[in-house]
Protein backbone atom coordinates (compact mmCIF):
# COMPACT_ATOMS: atom_id res chain seq x y z
CA UNK A 1 0.00 0.00 0.00
CA UNK A 2 0.83 3.65 -0.52
CA UNK A 3 1.96 5.56 2.12
CA UNK A 4 -1.11 7.47 3.16
CA UNK A 5 -1.20 11.15 2.37
CA UNK A 6 -2.19 12.74 5.67
CA UNK A 7 -3.97 15.65 4.13
CA UNK A 8 -7.11 15.34 2.00
CA UNK A 9 -9.26 18.88 0.20
CA UNK A 10 -12.80 17.92 0.46
CA UNK A 11 -15.69 20.24 -1.61
CA UNK A 12 -19.24 19.42 -0.39
CA UNK A 13 -22.06 21.18 -2.46
CA UNK A 14 -24.81 21.72 -0.49
CA UNK A 15 -27.04 21.76 -3.94
CA UNK A 16 -30.63 23.43 -4.41
CA UNK A 17 -33.16 20.84 -5.86
CA UNK A 18 -36.03 20.59 -8.18
CA UNK A 19 -38.57 18.58 -9.84
CA UNK A 20 -36.64 19.17 -12.62
CA UNK A 21 -34.55 16.09 -13.52
CA UNK A 22 -32.09 17.70 -15.84
CA UNK A 23 -32.03 20.79 -14.59
CA UNK A 24 -30.46 19.01 -11.03
CA UNK A 25 -27.84 17.10 -13.05
CA UNK A 26 -27.07 20.35 -14.65
CA UNK A 27 -26.37 22.31 -11.72
CA UNK A 28 -24.79 19.88 -10.28
CA UNK A 29 -22.20 19.51 -13.12
CA UNK A 30 -21.87 23.44 -13.11
CA UNK A 31 -21.22 23.05 -9.21
CA UNK A 32 -18.61 20.01 -9.60
CA UNK A 33 -16.97 21.79 -12.31
CA UNK A 34 -16.58 25.41 -10.49
CA UNK A 35 -15.61 23.26 -7.28
CA UNK A 36 -12.36 21.56 -9.13
CA UNK A 37 -11.57 24.82 -11.11
CA UNK A 38 -11.27 27.00 -8.21
CA UNK A 39 -10.04 24.82 -5.72
CA UNK A 40 -8.59 21.24 -6.55
CA UNK A 41 -10.26 19.23 -4.38
CA UNK A 42 -9.73 15.48 -3.90
CA UNK A 43 -13.04 14.57 -3.25
CA UNK A 44 -16.17 16.03 -3.73
CA UNK A 45 -19.63 15.14 -2.14
CA UNK A 46 -22.97 15.57 -2.94
CA UNK A 47 -26.26 15.56 -1.36
CA UNK A 48 -29.01 13.21 -0.24
CA UNK A 49 -31.25 12.40 -3.57
CA UNK A 50 -29.44 15.23 -5.40
CA UNK A 51 -31.19 14.72 -9.02
CA UNK A 52 -34.78 14.23 -7.67
CA UNK A 53 -37.35 15.60 -5.09
CA UNK A 54 -37.27 13.48 -1.65
CA UNK A 55 -40.47 12.34 -1.01
CA UNK A 56 -41.71 8.38 -1.41
CA UNK A 57 -44.42 9.62 -4.28
CA UNK A 58 -41.33 10.46 -6.62
CA UNK A 59 -38.56 7.48 -5.97
CA UNK A 60 -40.43 5.16 -8.71
CA UNK A 61 -40.64 7.83 -11.41
CA UNK A 62 -36.95 9.39 -10.61
CA UNK A 63 -35.65 5.62 -9.96
CA UNK A 64 -32.52 4.63 -12.92
CA UNK A 65 -30.28 1.78 -13.00
CA UNK A 66 -26.67 2.04 -11.69
CA UNK A 67 -24.31 2.37 -13.26
CA UNK A 68 -26.44 2.48 -17.29
CA UNK A 69 -28.67 4.99 -15.93
CA UNK A 70 -28.31 9.08 -16.82
CA UNK A 71 -27.47 10.32 -13.23
CA UNK A 72 -24.70 7.58 -13.07
CA UNK A 73 -23.09 8.25 -16.90
CA UNK A 74 -22.75 11.92 -15.80
CA UNK A 75 -21.10 11.41 -12.61
CA UNK A 76 -18.57 9.15 -14.40
CA UNK A 77 -17.69 11.66 -16.89
CA UNK A 78 -17.13 14.41 -14.65
CA UNK A 79 -15.28 12.39 -12.41
CA UNK A 80 -12.93 11.32 -15.37
CA UNK A 81 -13.01 14.82 -16.82
CA UNK A 82 -12.33 16.61 -13.62
CA UNK A 83 -9.85 13.54 -12.58
CA UNK A 84 -11.88 13.92 -8.86
CA UNK A 85 -13.32 10.93 -6.68
CA UNK A 86 -16.92 11.89 -6.48
CA UNK A 87 -19.29 10.37 -3.87
CA UNK A 88 -22.17 11.13 -5.65
CA UNK A 89 -25.21 11.66 -2.68
CA UNK A 90 -28.03 9.44 -3.80
CA UNK A 91 -30.43 8.70 -6.35
CA UNK A 92 -33.64 6.50 -6.39
CA UNK A 93 -31.73 3.24 -7.68
CA UNK A 94 -34.25 0.72 -9.87
CA UNK A 95 -32.67 -2.61 -8.59
CA UNK A 96 -33.52 -6.11 -9.80
CA UNK A 97 -36.99 -7.15 -9.25
CA UNK A 98 -38.86 -3.70 -9.34
CA UNK A 99 -37.28 -2.92 -6.44
CA UNK A 100 -36.15 0.24 -5.22
CA UNK A 101 -33.19 1.97 -3.07
CA UNK A 102 -32.04 4.53 -1.63
CA UNK A 103 -28.65 4.37 -3.09
CA UNK A 104 -25.09 6.41 -2.92
CA UNK A 105 -22.38 5.96 -5.85
CA UNK A 106 -18.80 6.56 -5.81
CA UNK A 107 -16.82 7.58 -9.04
CA UNK A 108 -12.71 7.08 -8.96
CA UNK A 109 -11.31 9.65 -11.43
CA UNK A 110 -11.11 7.46 -13.96
CA UNK A 111 -14.38 7.66 -13.99
CA UNK A 112 -15.29 4.21 -12.60
CA UNK A 113 -17.79 3.24 -10.12
CA UNK A 114 -15.65 1.62 -7.13
CA UNK A 115 -19.10 1.61 -4.55
CA UNK A 116 -22.71 2.02 -3.83
CA UNK A 117 -24.59 2.02 -1.00
CA UNK A 118 -28.09 1.40 -0.28
CA UNK A 119 -29.30 3.07 2.72
CA UNK A 120 -29.89 0.55 5.19
CA UNK A 121 -32.05 2.01 7.59
CA UNK A 122 -35.16 3.09 6.01
CA UNK A 123 -36.63 6.66 7.39
CA UNK A 124 -39.85 6.13 8.70
CA UNK A 125 -40.88 8.20 11.36
CA UNK A 126 -44.05 10.01 12.77
CA UNK A 127 -43.51 12.61 14.82
CA UNK A 128 -46.70 14.11 16.15
CA UNK A 129 -47.05 17.85 15.07
CA UNK A 130 -43.73 17.54 13.33
CA UNK A 131 -43.32 14.99 10.35
CA UNK A 132 -44.20 11.83 9.11
CA UNK A 133 -42.08 10.24 6.52
CA UNK A 134 -42.46 6.53 5.38
CA UNK A 135 -39.20 5.38 2.79
CA UNK A 136 -40.68 1.71 3.06
CA UNK A 137 -43.57 2.33 1.36
CA UNK A 138 -41.47 2.67 -2.31
CA UNK A 139 -37.92 1.77 -0.98
CA UNK A 140 -35.90 -1.29 -0.02
CA UNK A 141 -33.32 -1.67 2.58
CA UNK A 142 -29.68 -2.32 1.61
CA UNK A 143 -28.11 -4.90 3.50
CA UNK A 144 -24.23 -4.05 3.37
CA UNK A 145 -21.87 -2.15 4.61
CA UNK A 146 -19.75 0.02 2.02
CA UNK A 147 -16.04 1.33 2.88
CA UNK A 148 -13.72 2.81 -0.15
CA UNK A 149 -10.01 3.69 0.25
CA UNK A 150 -8.58 7.15 -1.06
CA UNK A 151 -4.83 7.59 -0.40
CA UNK A 152 -4.69 4.62 1.85
CA UNK A 153 -7.29 6.30 4.03
CA UNK A 154 -10.05 4.16 4.51
CA UNK A 155 -14.07 6.18 4.52
CA UNK A 156 -17.21 4.29 5.35
CA UNK A 157 -20.54 5.43 3.59
CA UNK A 158 -23.78 5.40 5.15
CA UNK A 159 -26.88 7.60 4.38
CA UNK A 160 -29.11 9.92 6.12
CA UNK A 161 -31.38 8.02 8.64
CA UNK A 162 -28.03 5.40 8.77
CA UNK A 163 -26.10 7.86 11.32
CA UNK A 164 -28.52 7.68 13.85
CA UNK A 165 -27.76 4.27 14.37
CA UNK A 166 -24.18 3.71 16.31
CA UNK A 167 -23.50 0.46 15.75
CA UNK A 168 -23.01 0.78 12.31
CA UNK A 169 -20.52 3.67 12.30
CA UNK A 170 -18.84 1.06 15.09
CA UNK A 171 -18.14 -1.61 12.63
CA UNK A 172 -16.99 0.97 10.21
CA UNK A 173 -14.72 1.92 12.78
CA UNK A 174 -14.16 -1.27 13.90
CA UNK A 175 -12.89 -2.20 10.42
CA UNK A 176 -10.16 1.02 10.55
CA UNK A 177 -12.00 3.88 8.98
CA UNK A 178 -10.93 7.02 9.26
CA UNK A 179 -13.86 9.19 7.65
CA UNK A 180 -17.73 8.65 7.93
CA UNK A 181 -19.32 10.40 4.99
CA UNK A 182 -23.10 10.43 5.21
CA UNK A 183 -25.09 12.58 2.14
CA UNK A 184 -28.14 13.74 3.81
CA UNK A 185 -31.58 15.60 4.08
CA UNK A 186 -32.51 16.03 7.42
CA UNK A 187 -35.66 17.97 7.68
CA UNK A 188 -37.36 21.32 10.02
CA UNK A 189 -38.40 18.85 12.62
CA UNK A 190 -35.06 16.75 13.62
CA UNK A 191 -32.49 18.93 11.95
CA UNK A 192 -32.01 22.06 14.76
CA UNK A 193 -31.85 18.95 17.29
CA UNK A 194 -30.15 16.24 16.10
CA UNK A 195 -28.35 16.71 12.92
CA UNK A 196 -25.34 18.62 14.31
CA UNK A 197 -25.43 16.58 17.40
CA UNK A 198 -25.41 12.95 15.94
CA UNK A 199 -22.14 14.40 13.98
CA UNK A 200 -20.28 15.44 16.70
CA UNK A 201 -21.40 12.01 18.56
CA UNK A 202 -20.51 9.53 15.94
CA UNK A 203 -17.14 11.56 15.15
CA UNK A 204 -16.76 11.36 19.26
CA UNK A 205 -17.37 8.04 19.92
CA UNK A 206 -15.59 6.80 17.00
CA UNK A 207 -12.77 9.44 16.74
CA UNK A 208 -13.02 9.83 12.81
CA UNK A 209 -13.78 12.72 10.88
CA UNK A 210 -17.41 12.96 10.02
CA UNK A 211 -18.85 14.45 6.54
CA UNK A 212 -22.75 15.45 5.93
CA UNK A 213 -23.74 16.78 2.94
CA UNK A 214 -27.50 17.93 2.53
CA UNK A 215 -29.69 19.61 -0.12
CA UNK A 216 -29.95 23.64 0.59
CA UNK A 217 -33.30 24.27 1.84
CA UNK A 218 -36.08 24.89 -0.29
CA UNK A 219 -39.25 26.76 1.94
CA UNK A 220 -41.10 25.71 -0.92
CA UNK A 221 -40.70 21.73 -1.42
CA UNK A 222 -42.67 19.09 0.01
CA UNK A 223 -39.82 18.06 2.09
CA UNK A 224 -37.92 21.26 3.52
CA UNK A 225 -34.76 20.01 4.09
CA UNK A 226 -32.37 21.61 6.84
CA UNK A 227 -28.92 22.01 5.10
CA UNK A 228 -25.70 22.63 6.80
CA UNK A 229 -23.89 20.49 5.74
CA UNK A 230 -20.59 20.17 7.74
CA UNK A 231 -17.40 18.23 8.41
CA UNK A 232 -17.00 17.38 12.34
CA UNK A 233 -13.20 16.48 12.99
CA UNK A 234 -11.94 13.54 15.06
CA UNK A 235 -12.21 15.77 18.73
CA UNK A 236 -15.92 16.64 17.56
CA UNK A 237 -15.25 19.85 16.63
CA UNK A 238 -17.43 21.47 13.98
CA UNK A 239 -14.76 22.39 11.66
CA UNK A 240 -17.08 24.15 8.71
CA UNK A 241 -20.75 24.22 8.26
CA UNK A 242 -22.95 25.53 5.54
CA UNK A 243 -25.66 27.63 6.25
CA UNK A 244 -29.24 26.98 4.40
CA UNK A 245 -28.70 28.13 1.38
CA UNK A 246 -27.32 26.54 -2.15
CA UNK A 247 -23.03 26.60 -1.37
CA UNK A 248 -19.86 24.98 -1.86
CA UNK A 249 -17.39 23.92 1.62
CA UNK A 250 -14.03 23.38 0.91
CA UNK A 251 -12.05 21.87 4.12
CA UNK A 252 -8.60 20.46 4.26
CA UNK A 253 -8.97 17.66 6.53
CA UNK A 254 -5.26 16.38 8.26
CA UNK A 255 -5.71 12.42 9.11
CA UNK A 256 -3.36 12.83 11.31
CA UNK A 257 -5.53 14.73 13.60
CA UNK A 258 -7.67 10.84 13.75
CA UNK A 259 -4.28 8.90 15.14
CA UNK A 260 -3.64 11.70 17.93
CA UNK A 261 -6.97 11.92 19.06
CA UNK A 262 -7.16 8.15 19.38
CA UNK A 263 -3.45 8.47 21.45
CA UNK A 264 -4.13 10.95 23.40
CA UNK A 265 -7.61 9.13 24.44
CA UNK A 266 -7.38 5.63 24.03
CA UNK A 267 -11.05 4.92 24.39
CA UNK A 268 -11.31 2.32 21.93
CA UNK A 269 -8.95 -0.05 23.36
CA UNK A 270 -10.02 0.62 26.51
CA UNK A 271 -13.73 -0.69 26.16
CA UNK A 272 -15.20 -3.50 28.35
CA UNK A 273 -15.47 -5.71 25.77
CA UNK A 274 -15.65 -8.25 28.12
CA UNK A 275 -18.61 -7.05 29.83
CA UNK A 276 -20.47 -5.66 26.48
CA UNK A 277 -18.94 -6.92 23.17
CA UNK A 278 -19.54 -4.15 20.14
CA UNK A 279 -16.72 -5.49 17.94
CA UNK A 280 -19.18 -8.40 15.85
CA UNK A 281 -20.35 -7.21 12.76
N1 LIG B 1 -34.20 11.85 6.03
C1 LIG B 1 -33.61 10.92 6.76
O1 LIG B 1 -33.25 9.87 6.26
C2 LIG B 1 -33.32 11.10 8.21
C3 LIG B 1 -33.85 12.26 8.95
O2 LIG B 1 -34.32 13.26 8.42
C4 LIG B 1 -33.78 12.14 10.41
O3 LIG B 1 -33.25 11.12 10.90
O4 LIG B 1 -34.25 13.01 11.12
Amino acid sequence: MNAAKTIMRLALLQLKGSKDKAANLQNASQKIREAVQGHKPRLITLPECFNCPYGTKYFREYAETIPNGESSQTLSKLAKEMGVYIVGGTIPEMGDNDKIYNTCTVWSPEGSLIAKHRKMHLFDIDVKGGIRFKESETLTAGNEFTIIEIDGHKIGIGICYDIRFEEMAKVYRNEGCEMLIYPGAFNMTTGPLHWELLQRSRANDNQLYVVTTSPARDETADYVAYGHSMVVDPWAKVVKSAKEGEETVVVDVDFSLVEQVRQQIPVYSQRRVDLYNTTKK
